[in-house]
């Protein structure tokens, strides 16, 4: 699924208004259709629901549901902001219907006392969308303040009002939603970071806007939906052999950290690598062994940590580095040496992007293709200090342009910059993956698909699906709190059968 900026949004708007003779007011009504079976799927009757409206189109959205939810025999209220001018031509249209079904709007604004919210209230945030146009200031911010301030759940229509589509709106007033419910796509602003705070959970409502636009328009940016990741994946074939499935090589763990080579291995082989070899410190074989059975072990000289590289690496298809190796002077030596001598594409993670980090000058040996999996905070490490996400994105692209690399910069939805064409954004996870053995399990993954001969960007976009989707799957038994990074290995072949073909095989 594409993602459109706020003007693409407008265009395809204006395209499906043009190319299938739908009116704008009734797509308008077909948006506040989709929010309002949204709203009555969510809450029970005796919900009471107050919503908050600007005078543009997204005002006239919150109009429309406010109509279609008291014609269900829903309690609500509707507080207009008023700004002493007309509302667009589809609001005020809303507004005469809304009179017509007999539901009176109450205004806020200077001056006017605000209303009372029951604690029991749903708010529903159509104050501002893609027409916003800076950060809010006056009365506007005012109600973003006291909506945010009054501790009731609070729905944004399209946005949360004061959230730029397109660009950060660190520091501005935004609305604090506990749910965003979006039309047609998500926009790049509700993905980042940054927004996560104000976004909440994101829905992409389908309102029937034009596909063949979609299909036409370039983005830069990709949402990696099911549809996606099912058409980079590949199905074993019936007559495989390990051979067929390559060969990984994981060089992970270190003196308490052999839990991080465990997960990466075990995800390595749940991500159908052929066989894996992990060369690990001594003190990790029992462990290894014992947790791991189905992977060959390969000992380094030193007992604690990693300090030589295994011979002959071009037998080994992928190799994944990084899960708890450190980052003392021997391992960033081994490092140097795995750069220097690999020549496919490397998997590089955690300690081995501090390394770099600390050695920027290795960065040029990276082999072509190498994928490598930061978080923010070693994302900066890496390029230097970032004032947003959006400034990351920009580095990120530029980055991976320049160093002929993947970069994952890891998030609630993990943006895949590629050397060449769009950027994309993750569609699957869930808050319980923040814990410390998850980017161990995506490292593992990683390593597993490319070597069964994934092309790296291939291999990116399928690693970060099923590994959000494993964790979708696995928080259904579990909770956001109590879900493990083994679990998302464990529900890594559920997450695999998503993209199996029907009728499989
Ligand atoms: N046909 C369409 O274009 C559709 C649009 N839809 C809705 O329409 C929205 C976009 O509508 P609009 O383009 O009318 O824009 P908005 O309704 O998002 O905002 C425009 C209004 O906000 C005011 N405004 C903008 N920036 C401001 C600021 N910084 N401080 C104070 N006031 C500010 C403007 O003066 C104007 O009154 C979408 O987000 C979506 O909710 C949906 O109904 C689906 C169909
Ligand atoms: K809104």
């Amino acid at each position: 699924m594409k993602i459109f900026s706020a003007a693409q949004t407008r265009d395809w708007d204006a395209y499906s208004i043009a190319q299938t003779s739908i009116r704008s007011i009734d797509l308008m009504e077909r948006a506040a259709e989709a929010c309002t079976r949204w709203l009555l799927a969510r809450y029970g009757a005796d919900t009471p629901f107050h919503l908050f409206c600007g005078k543009g189109n997204n005002g006239g959205d919150g109009l429309a549901i406010a109509r279609l939810l008291h014609a269900r025999g829903r309690r609500v209220a509707v507080s207009v902001l008023e700004n002493g001018k007309d509302g667009s031509f589809d609001f005020e249209e809303n507004r005469r219907r809304l009179a017509q079904a007999g539901v009176p709007l109450q205004a806020v604004g200077p001056g006017l006392a605000w209303p009372l919210l029951s604690a029991e209230t749903v708010v529903v945030d159509a104050l501002f969308g893609t027409g916003l146009k800076g950060p809010l200031q006056g009365a506007a911010a005012d109600v973003v303040r006291f909506l945010n301030g009054h501790g009731r759940a609070i729905i944004s229509i399209d946005l949360p009002s004061g959230l730029d589509a397109d660009a950060s709106s660190a520091g501005g007033p935004v609305i604090r939603a506990a749910h965003t419910l979006t039309f047609g796509a998500p926009k790049t602003g509700q993905l980042l970071q940054e927004s996560g705070a104000f976004v909440g959970l994101l829905h992409v409502l389908d309102i029937g806007l034009s596909p063949a636009f979609a299909a036409q328009t370039p983005a830069d940016y990709e949402f990696v939906d099911e549809a996606l990741a099912r058409s980079r994946f590949r199905p074993r074939q019936p007559f495989a052999h390990k051979g067929t499935y390559g060969h990984a090589l994981l060089l992970a763990g270190g003196y308490g950290k052999m839990g991080a080579a465990v997960m990466a291995a075990l995800a390595c082989l749940r991500g159908g690598a052929g066989l894996l070899t992990c060369h690990s410190p001594r003190c990790g074989y029992p462990v290894l062994q014992t947790t791991v059975p189905e992977a060959m072990f390969l000992p380094d000289d030193s007992e604690e940590q990693l300090t030589t590289l295994p011979a002959d690496l071009d037998r080994y298809t992928a190799i994944g580095i990084g899960p708890g190796i450190g980052t003392s002077t021997e391992t960033t030596g081994m490092l140097k040496a795995c750069l220097e001598s690999a020549r496919r594409p490397l998997v590089l993670d955690a300690d081995a992007l501090n390394i770099l980090a600390r050695n920027p000058g290795l960065l040029p040996l990276l082999p072509e293709g190498s994928i490598l999996t930061p978080h923010p905070k070693e994302f900066d490490r890496l390029f230097g200090a970032h004032a947003s996400d959006f400034d990351r994105v920009t580095t990120a692209r530029a980055q991976a342009a320049a160093l002929q690399c993947i970069i994952l910069l890891k998030g609630h939805h993990t943006f895949i910059a590629t050397p060449a064409g769009p950027g994309y954004f993750n569609s699957t996870g869930n808050a319980g993956m923040a814990k410390g053995g998850s980017g161990d399990v995506l490292t593992g993954l990683l390593t597993a698909l490319l070597a069964q001969g994934y092309a790296p960007t291939d291999a990116a976009l399928l690693a970060v699906w099923l590994h959000g989707k494993a964790g979708d799957i696995a928080v259904e038994k579990q909770s956001y709190e109590s879900l493990l990074p083994t679990d998302l290995v464990a529900q890594l072949g559920a997450a695999f059968r998503c993209l199996y073909p029907v009728p499989f095989p």
